[in-house]
């Protein structure tokens, strides 16, 4: 299956994460924020990942891409995080130096989230040039939410027109099954788009993943 990557985010259980792997998922995010109904503990993220990657040899898939999510960890907790993860991706104020000398320090690649509501906020981007292996452009959360991502909100996806940035860029913010095909038809004609992210979308309710609409969300999203 080609088409764009599809980042299948908030993995709490060894069922969803097989689920994904077996539909084609490229990455699977762990959540590492206590206040998220998403919140996994490192140990168990990491139970899953050895589980997963046992099945990856013995049935032939692929094993997608491992990423942590961090909302401005410090060292201890980014130390504590599964040594299998490939990627970090941060939702807090990690500033751009930040970002490039953890990605040396843990050896993974970075993912920077940005809020987007309208095309100015995609400008923001320019500053993770070289720092952030991918950018995540993101819905901003509802005002007063406790978490900065997974909220299930869209924004108008024509704002990412304005990025001209080098940096690969994930697109994320209430996609679903029924308009990821849309998404991805919207982002066709720009060089930097890579890939979809999904969370509450193929969830039956917060932090419950559906491996039904898993893989619903990937056949549309890589058909499209
Ligand atoms: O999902 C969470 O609970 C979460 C908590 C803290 C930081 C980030 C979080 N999610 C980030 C994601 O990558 C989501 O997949 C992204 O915001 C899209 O979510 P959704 O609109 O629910 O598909």
């Amino acid at each position: 299956m080609s088409g764009p990557q599809v980042k299948i985010c908030g993995v709490k259980d060894i069922e969803t994460a097989l689920a994904a792997a077996r539909a084609g998922a490229d990455f699977l995010g762990f959540v590492f924020f206590r206040k998220s109904p998403r919140f996994i503990q490192p140990e168990k993220a990491e139970e899953i990942i050895l589980d997963l990657k046992e099945a990856s040899f013995e049935e032939g898939f692929a094993l997608p891409k491992l990423v942590g999510l961090f909302v401005d960890a410090g060292e201890k907790e980014l130390s504590e995080a599964p040594t299998l993860l490939t990627h970090f991706q941060f939702h807090g104020h990690e500033s751009a130096e930040r970002c490039r000398e953890l990605g040396e320090e843990f050896a993974v690649e970075i993912i920077k989230a940005l809020p987007v509501s309208e095309p100015d906020d995609v400008l923001k981007a320019s500053e993770f040039e070289g720092a952030a292996d991918i950018i995540l452009f993101d819905a901003k959360p509802p005002p007063g939410a406790g978490r900065p991502g997974g909220h299930g909100v869209s924004f108008d996806w024509s704002a990412v027109s304005s990025y001209e940035g080098e940096t690969p860029f994930i697109l994320a913010g209430g996609l679903t099954p029924d308009n990821v095909a849309d998404a991805v038809a919207s982002q066709k004609d720009h060089s930097g788009f890579v890939g979809v992210d999904v969370s509450s979308g193929v969830e039956d309710a917060p932090g419950k993943k559906s491996p039904a609409l898993i893989s619903a969300f990937i056949s549309s999203a890589k058909g499209a």
